[in-house]
């Protein structure tokens, strides 16, 4: 998607914050833009107190001098704001093309709400034709593998299963885990193929994020269309 409309989701966004909110910080190209936008706020005397989603949007918050914490300091936020890599009418999510899913799923959870910003390309009737990023602990990687080969079978996945590369390697996560992504094609049962990955020992969490999202902000050609 173009930038220009990363940043006018991002921009909508701002209206979700006010002075003196606790605020999830999400990752990646589009909360980016958000991230930057609160930035140019708390320059001009905006107060709040922030819990980014990754060590990328850590560095960028303090780098724009915004006020951060932890859910160890505190336990709720306010709102967290997100990109997405797909989208469904029922607000339900596929994330963690960046990698950060599991800050991500975490920050999202202790919030009372999660705002997504994205374009309307990231809109989608079913789930699942973005491959499914699965954060997997290294130990015992082969047997979740196969583990996660088998659900996909069961599933009727359309593709294969990848372990996730950067640079020749693969790709670690700022928690020290693995990413598998599973091209299922369509996810017809999103909570049942979640509760099943959930169950397999090594998967440390899954970029399906159900019943999370409260409302998104999607930009296209024609301006900022909301959900939810
Ligand atoms: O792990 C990454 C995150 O889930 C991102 O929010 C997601 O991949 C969307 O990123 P972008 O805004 O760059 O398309």
């Amino acid at each position: 998607m173009s930038d220009e409309l990363k940043k006018q989701a991002a921009l909508a966004a701002m209206s979700e914050v006010k002075s003196g909110m606790r605020i999830g910080l999400g990752t990646g190209s589009t909360a980016k833009h958000f991230v930057d936008y609160l930035g140019a706020e708390v320059a001009k005397g905006f107060e709040c107190l922030c819990v980014p989603t990754s060590i990328a949007t850590m560095k960028q918050a303090q780098s724009l001098n915004i006020p951060l914490t932890t859910l160890d300091e505190i336990d709720r936020l306010d709102v967290t704001v997100d990109g997405a890599d797909e989208i469904d009418d029922r607000m339900q999510l596929i994330k963690g093309g960046g990698g950060a899913l599991l800050r991500e799923k975490i920050v999202a959870a202790a919030s009372d709400k999660m705002v997504v910003i994205a374009d309307t390309s990231k809109l989608v009737e079913v789930l699942g034709k973005f491959a499914l990023p699965i954060e997997v602990n290294k130990f015992g990687l082969g047997a979740t593998q196969n583990a996660v080969s088998a659900i996909m079978q069961d599933f009727k996945a359309e593709g294969g299963l990848v372990l996730r590369q950067q640079n020749d390697a693969p790709f670690v996560t700022d928690g020290g885990h693995f990413i598998l992504d599973a091209s299922f094609g369509r996810i017809s049962d999103a909570k049942a193929l979640s509760d099943e990955l959930l169950n397999v020992p090594g998967v440390v969490q899954h970029g399906l994020f159900l019943g999370l999202c409260a409302k998104a902000y999607l930009a296209d050609a024609n301006g900022v269309k909301e959900l939810g």
